[in-house]
C-alpha cells in the first residue's frame, strides 16, 4: 500500500533524524574521550536553535543540572553552553584556568585603627572550561556544617525546602563514596549511588603525614576519620573527589552520563501491515547539545511585553559571530556561570544595582543588589623547613594534593589567642587549619564595561571586620605551636621558615610577634602570590543571593530572579552564607535540589 505524502515526507526526514543520530552518538563517543571539539556536531542546527532548557555555563552546577533534567524531565531537548573549551581529560592534563585580578582596597588597620592598611590585588583563578572550576579545584571534599543549611531554610516558611535534611538527602543522592569498609555511622552521611566520586586518599599515608597528626594529638586536637559526618572537629585525612587515584569533575561524572541519554519523542514505530511506514508526524530530538567556546553575551527578553520581563532566550557569542537560542513555550533559561559571571550576564541583561548599571549604559529593567553579598574564605599559610631524614618517604610529598591530604578543624579564638582545648573540642569549628570557614566580612563585585567579555572588579573585603583579623591570628599562632611539636620537630627538624631574609625584616624566626606584626604578615605577606602564599581559598559565593528581595535577595527559594519570568540562576551565587567547609560539593547539592524544583515546575505548566 502506498504511504500517503504526509506519511512519506514523515519517513524520509525520519529516516535523516535517524541517520544524524547515528553520526551524533559517533561525535559523542569521540567527544567524551575529548580528542574532538564539540562543536563541530551537526545534528542540532536543525532544531532551529529552540529548546526547553538553555542552561548556561557547564561547571558543577551545569553539569549537575543537565544530566538531572535530562534523565527526569520527560522529552526535553538541552542547550549547555559554556564559554570555554573542552575538557582535555585524554592528556590527564586540562586547560589554564582563566584567572580574574581582585582589586588592590586600602583600609584601616585592625589592630591600629588609625593607620591605614592594603589588601594586595592578587590573581583569582576560575575554570573556564567543560566543569568549569571542578576541573581545576583541590578535591577536597567537605560539605559544611547541619547549621548552614538551616539557617538557609531559616529565612521564611517557603526556604524550609532548604534545611539539612533536605540538603542530606541531596548530597548523599550527588555523592558515591568509594570509602572501603564504611561504619554504620558514616552511612548515615554519605550516598555511595550518585555520580560525584569520593574517595580516601589512594596512596598511603606518608611518615609525615602520620606525624603531623601525631603533633596535632600532643596540643589536645582529637581525631577525626569523617570531616563530614556528625562532627566536623578534629585532624584527620580528607576525602577528595577522585576516582581511582584521578580528579572527577563534575562533567566526567554527571554531563558525560547526560550526553548518553539521546532519544526521539514521540517514539516512532513502524505502524504494522498492511500500513507499513511510520506514524505520521516528525520527531524532537530528546538530548542535550554542548556548545563549548560558546560565551553567553545577554539574555533575550520578549519586547513586545517589556515590562513583565519575559526571558525567551540568551544571545552568545561563538565561532566568530554572534547567534540566538530560544526556549520553547513552557522552556527556562537558567545561568550556571558562577558567582562572577552569572551576576556579570544578569548585569548585562538588565539585572542589577541600578547606579552600577547606568554608569555602564546599560538599560536597567529589575533594580537588585546583583554582586553584592561576596562571600568568600580567607586563607594565610604558615610555612616550615623540614630537614629530611635519610630514606623516608618524605621526597614523595609533592604538589598542592599532598598538602592539603590532611585537615585540622577547629574554633578560631575572637581576641587573637592560640585556641584553646575546649576550642579544639567544639564541634562546630570555624577554621581548617589556614582557612578561616565562617568569616563575617563580606565583599562585593561590579560590572566595569557593558563589553561581555571585560571582567567584573572584584573587592574581596577581607578581614574588614575585626574577628576575622583576630581569629586568623589565633590560628596562625596555633600553627606556630605545632611546627614546634614532636615528632616534628624532632624527627623532622622542622623549623619555621624565617620571612626576615625574603621578606623583609619586621618578622624573624622564633621571634614574638605583635598583633600588628600578624596583621602585616597576614595582609601582606599572604598576598605575595609569585610565592606559595595566598589569599583565598577562592571558595567565591552568594553574589546572586537567594534570600527574600526585602533582605537583599536576588533570586527566590525556588532560585527564580525577582521581576523576571522564565529565569533561574544556579550556582554557588545563590549561597546566602557560605558554607562552613569547601564548596563544590555543596554547588553539586543546589544544582541537584533545583532540578528537582525546575522539574515540579514544568510538570506543572503541563
Ligand atoms: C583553584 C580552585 C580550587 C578549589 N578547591 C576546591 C576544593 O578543594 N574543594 C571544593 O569543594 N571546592 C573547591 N573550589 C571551589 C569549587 O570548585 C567551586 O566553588 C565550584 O566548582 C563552583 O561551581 P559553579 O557551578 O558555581 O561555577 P563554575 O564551576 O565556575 O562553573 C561556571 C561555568 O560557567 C562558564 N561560564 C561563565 N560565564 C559564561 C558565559 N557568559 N557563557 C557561557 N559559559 C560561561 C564557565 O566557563 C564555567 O565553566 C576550588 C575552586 C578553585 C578555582
Amino acid at each position: 500500500m502506498e504511504l500517503n505524502p504526509s506519511d512519506k515526507n514523515a519517513e524520509t526526514i525520519n529516516s535523516i533524524l535517524e541517520k544524524e543520530l547515528k553520526i551524533d552518538a559517533e561525535i559523542r563517543n569521540l567527544w567524551s574521550e575529548s580528542i574532538h571539539c564539540r562543536d563541530q556536531r551537526q545534528t542540532f542546527k536543525k532544531t532551529n536553535e529552540i529548546y526547553d532548557f538553555i542552561i548556561v555555563g557547564a561547571g558543577t552546577a551545569g553539569c549537575v543540572l543537565a544530566r538531572e533534567l535530562i534523565y527526569n524531565v520527560p522529552n526535553v531537548t538541552i542547550l549547555v553552553l559554556e564559554a570555554g573549551p573542552p575538557d582535555a581529560q585524554v592528556n590527564d592534563k586540562i586547560r589554564l584556568p582563566c584567572t580574574f585580578p581582585s582589586v588592590k582596597q586600602r583600609m584601616p588597620s585592625t589592630i591600629e585603627p588609625t593607620k591605614e592598611v592594603i589588601n594586595k590585588e592578587m590573581p583569582y583563578p576560575r575554570g573556564k572550561i567543560i566543569g568549569g572550576c571542578s576541573a581545576v579545584n583541590n578535591m577536597v571534599y567537605m560539605r559544611g556544617q547541619k547549621s548552614d543549611y538551616d539557617s538557609w531554610a531559616a529565612q521564611g516558611p517557603e526556604y524550609s525546602i532548604w534545611d539539612y535534611d533536605r540538603c542530606l538527602e541531596a548530597f548523599k543522592a550527588v555523592e558515591n563514596n568509594a570509602r572501603v569498609n564504611p561504619d554504620e555511622e558514616f552511612k548515615k552521611y554519605h550516598g555511595f549511588n550518585g555520580l560525584l566520586h569520593v574517595q580516601d586518599s589512594p596512596n598511603d599515608t606518608y611518615e609525615m603525614t602520620k606525624d603531623i597528626i601525631k603533633a596535632a594529638n600532643n596540643l589536645g586536637i582529637p581525631c577525626n576519620n569523617d570531616f563530614n559526618g556528625v562532627r566536623q572537629n578534629g585532624v584527620g585525612k580528607h576525602q577528595h573527589t577522585m576516582k581511582d587515584g584521578k580528579r572527577i569533575s563534575l562533567a566526567d561524572g554527571y554531563l558525560t552520563d547526560a550526553l548518553k541519554k539521546v532519544e526521539k519523542y514521540p517514539l516512532l514505530k513502524p505502524l504494522s501491515p498492511p500500513y507499513g511506514g511510520f506514524s505520521n508526524g516528525v520527531a524532537k530530538v530528546v538530548a542535550v547539545n554542548v556548545k563549548t567556546l560558546s560565551h553567553m553575551l545577554s539574555i533575550i527578553w520578549d519586547e513586545e511585553k517589556e515590562d513583565e520581563n519575559i526571558a525567551i532566550g540568551v544571545k552568545y557569542f561563538c565561532n566568530g559571530g554572534i547567534q540566538n537560542a530560544f526556549i520553547a513555550p513552557k522552556g527556562e533559561v537558567i545561568i550556571c556561570g558562577g558567582t562572577v559571571n552569572s551576576a556579570q550576564v544578569l548585569m548585562l541583561s538588565g539585572i542589577g544595582p541600578k547606579n552600577n548599571l547606568k554608569a555602564c549604559n546599560i538599560k536597567v529593567r529589575k533594580e537588585l543588589p546583583v554582586g553584592r553579598n561576596l562571600l568568600d574564605h580567607p586563607i594565610c599559610y604558615m610555612t616550615g623547613n623540614v630537614s629530611i631524614p635519610n630514606g623516608t618517604d618524605v621526597s614523595r610529598i609533592h604538589s598542592w594534593c599532598s598538602g592539603i591530604k590532611l585537615g585540622i578543624n577547629y574554633k578560631g579564638n575572637v581576641e587573637g589567642k592560640i585556641p584553646s582545648k575546649e576550642d579544639f573540642l567544639d564541634e562546630r569549628p570555624d577554621f581548617q587549619t589556614y582557612v578561616l570557614n565562617c568569616p563575617k566580612s563580606v565583599g562585593h563585585l561590579e560590572l566595569s564595561s557593558s563589553n561581555p567579555f571585560i571582567q567584573p572588579k572584584l573587592f574581596l573585603n577581607f578581614y574588614e571586620k575585626p574577628e576575622d583579623m583576630y581569629r586568623m591570628i589565633s590560628s596562625l599562632k596555633l600553627l606556630r605551636e605545632l611546627l614546634k611539636q614532636p615528632p616534628l620537630s624532632t624527627v623532622w627538624g622542622v623549623k619555621e621558615l624565617g620571612f626576615n631574609d625574603e621578606f623583609g625584616k619586621w618578622c624573624s624566626v622564633g621571634e614574638e610577634m605583635s598583633d600588628e606584626d600578624w596583621e602585616r604578615y597576614i595582609r601582606e605577606k599572604g598576598f605575595v602570590t609569585k610565592h606559595i602564599f595566598s589569599s583565598s581559598s577562592f571558595h567565591m559565593c552568594g553574589t546572586v543571593k537567594m534570600a527574600p528581595e526585602s533582605q537583599g535577595g536576588c533570586v527566590n527559594h525556588r532560585l527564580q530572579v525577582y521581576g523576571t519570568k522564565n529565569l533561574r540562576v544556579v550556582d554557588a551565587s545563590i549561597f546566602p552564607t557560605i558554607p562552613n567547609g569547601n564548596i563544590n560539593a555543596p554547588v553539586a547539592m543546589v544544582a541537584w535540589r533545583a532540578s528537582k524544583l525546575i522539574e515540579e515546575d514544568y510538570r506543572a505548566k503541563i
